[in-house]
């Protein structure tokens, strides 16, 4: 069994920075622990030092009168998070909350569990500190289709343009000098770094052979380019250390790590006064907030926070016997992008020695569509030059296919001698799937994790759409440079699929449903329009705000850190807007 060895490999590695971590490598970068007693009160206490929390606590600070407690469930994010090359090895760790899903339709056919895995990062940073690093922000009719739901132009793209612009900076003069990065990057906190290696060269061509644009810009609306990282020097740049890091000596910021919050308090005419808590020695602390209190906990954790809360659908409340505050579709209307892995064996090379301030492999993004007319693309390439000793661990680990399909690729992909193949793996991500999950609560114990319903292809016409998308792209093995190193598509199903003809479409709905992955970009439970207002404020309550990305209404055509930092720094203004007209 190769897989199991490479997830036993796996697992020895996660154990030695486990060890790693007790040195603190990273205490420095970080604000440090406060030592804060029970009925303490602060303007703002804002929940979740992820993504979006990072942000908007760092920008609250900037204000040395405005006193902000930041509670976080993890603590520091450690020394792995910040070397890209080791990006893997968090997911199923400490830095995790390692939340399984309810069983789904098609998990049992090709996955080794029935119920997906859910990867939430559990740390300063949340999931910035794990995330894959991909920058994109999605396409402009998603922000004006927000802007629809809530009917006002607050979201609009021409509106969150300059908040995506504020928090990020590129260095790479021939990507700024081209014409097509249109000037829509700043000198903000975030570094974005494009992977230059010259391997990517042979696809963008092959790319261009089947009539697609090369782009120098991701973000361009359509397109195939090299792919933009959330990278500068070599590391990692999540929210947590390029937001937190510069705030971290400030008298106004307190963090409070390895600290579970577990209700949000309200007095009895619905104001949200402060949080209940619990720390990591079991005590019990209750924390007052004098203006409001932001939940940043992420799309899941948001969700279960405020159902615990009362916040959220009656029956479903009524049903846990809990006291129904406001009577709202919380939970509801989860989304996640789904991906199917289309691998393709290439010619054969030698292994490189891994380096750690490198991306893990040699990147290209495509964005497109099936109606060329459109004017928004519906699926995403994302291609990684791989050797196939790596694929394995993706296939075995990241993917958490079973070990039989994971084998069978290897054996494919790494040939008959001992040097073993690179490979192409290319994610084929839908970018708009209609299929809804939704979150619930298990029980009242705030430490139990709720039920997550991920909701994978409940809408069957997701299915068909990703088979359209993968017979548009697998073509790419008869371009010029694929035919000339005899490139293959390797069968990934391993004879799960063998009733079906091959190339049929049949055989392709089977093969999307035995790999398919979701790619933990969970959105959409506290959404705009129905939970929350333009300003993020929560239906029929007062001084409560949540801003993470269970916001958005629907998912962005990307990946969704870059939209969190936006949402972010977006109700930072809003609280301070509000701030101003209280006291000034
Ligand atoms: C494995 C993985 C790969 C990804 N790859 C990419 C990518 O390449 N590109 C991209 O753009 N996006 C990617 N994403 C998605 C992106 O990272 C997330 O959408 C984004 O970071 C979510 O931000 P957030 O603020 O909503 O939540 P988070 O960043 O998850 O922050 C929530 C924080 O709240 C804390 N918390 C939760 N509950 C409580 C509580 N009760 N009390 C106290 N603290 C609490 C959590 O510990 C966490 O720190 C990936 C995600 C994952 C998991």
């Amino acid at each position: 069994m190769l897989a199991a060895g490479a997830m036993e490999i796996m697992r020895m590695v996660q154990t030695g920075f486990q060890y790693l971590a007790l040195l603190q490598f990273t205490a420095y970068l970080m604000p440090p622990h406060a030592n804060v007693q029970s009925g303490a009160t602060y303007d703002y206490i804002i929940v979740g030092a992820g993504t979006a929390g990072s942000v908007i606590a760092s920008q609250l600070t900037e204000e040395a009168h405005i006193s902000v407690l930041l509670i976080e469930a993890g603590g520091d994010a450690p020394l792995e998070s910040t070397m890209p090359a080791a990006v893997a090895f968090l997911k199923n760790s400490s830095y995790d909350w390692n939340y399984i899903a309810e069983p789904d339709l098609h998990s049992n056919q090709c996955h080794r569990k029935s119920s997906p895995e859910v990867i939430l990062g559990k740390m300063l940073g949340g999931s910035s500190s794990l995330d894959y690093m991909v920058y994109s922000r999605g396409h402009p009719t998603d922000y004006d289709n927000w802007a629809k739901i809530v009917k006002d132009q607050t979201w609009s793209w021409e509106n969150v343009l300059p908040y995506f612009k504020k928090s990020v900076k590129v260095d790479d003069e021939n990507f700024l000098k081209s014409p097509d990065t249109k000037k829509n990057y700043g000198s903000g906190l975030i570094g974005l770094t494009i992977d230059n290696r010259d391997y990517a060269n042979n696809l963008l061509e092959s790319c261009s052979e089947m009539g697609y644009d090369i782009v120098t810009d991701p973000e361009s609306s359509f397109g195939y380019s090299k792919m933009l990282v959330s990278m500068g020097e070599g590391e990692r740049h999540g929210s947590g250390i390029m937001f937190l890091k510069p705030a971290k000596d400030r008298k106004n910021l307190h963090v409070l790590k390895n600290t579970f919050v577990t209700k949000i308090n309200f007095d009895e005419k619905r104001n949200a006064v402060g949080v209940e808590a619990l720390t990591q020695d079991g005590r019990t602390l209750i924390l007052n907030a004098k203006n409001e209190v932001i939940v940043s906990a992420g799309a899941i954790n948001s969700a279960k926070l405020l159902l615990l809360s009362g916040i959220g659908p009656k029956k479903d409340l009524q049903s846990k016997k809990i006291k129904v505050l406001s009577d709202l579709p919380v939970g509801k209307n989860l989304q996640d992008h789904v991906s199917v892995m289309i691998p393709i064996a290439m010619e054969t090379s030698m292994e490189k020695p891994v380096d750690p301030h490198v991306y893990l492999a040699p990147p290209v993004i495509g964005y497109n569509a099936l109606d060329k007319s459109q004017k928004y693309p519906d699926y995403e390439t994302a291609s990684f030059y791989a050797h196939s000793r790596q694929l394995l661990y993706y296939c075995a680990y990241t993917y958490a296919f079973n070990y039989r399909i994971c084998d069978d690729i290897y054996m494919l992909m790494h040939g008959q001698d001992d040097i073993g193949k690179m490979g192409l793996m290319t994610d084929i991500i839908h970018l708009n799937p209609k299929s809804r999950g939704d979150v619930k609560l298990k029980s009242l114990n705030p430490i139990e994790p709720p039920a997550i319903n991920v909701g994978y292809f409940t809408n069957e016409d997701d299915i068909d759409d990703l088979v359209k998308f993968i017979k548009e792209f697998i073509p790419i093995v008869n371009t010029t440079f694929f035919r000339s190193i005899e490139a293959e598509l390797v069968d990934t199903t391993s004879g799960s699929c063998y009733n079906y003809e091959a190339g049929s479409d049949e055989y392709w709905r089977c093969y999307v449903t035995c790999v398919y992955t979701g790619l933990n970009d969970y959105s959409g439970t506290c959404a705009m329009g129905s939970v929350v207002d333009s300003r993020l404020r929560v239906y029929g309550v007062q001084k409560l705000r949540v801003a993470d990305a269970s916001i958005m209404p629907f998912i962005t055509r990307g990946h969704t850190n870059a939209p969190v930092v936006m949402i972010g720094e977006k109700a930072a203004d809003f609280v301070m807007e509000d701030y101003k007209k209280k006291y000034c």
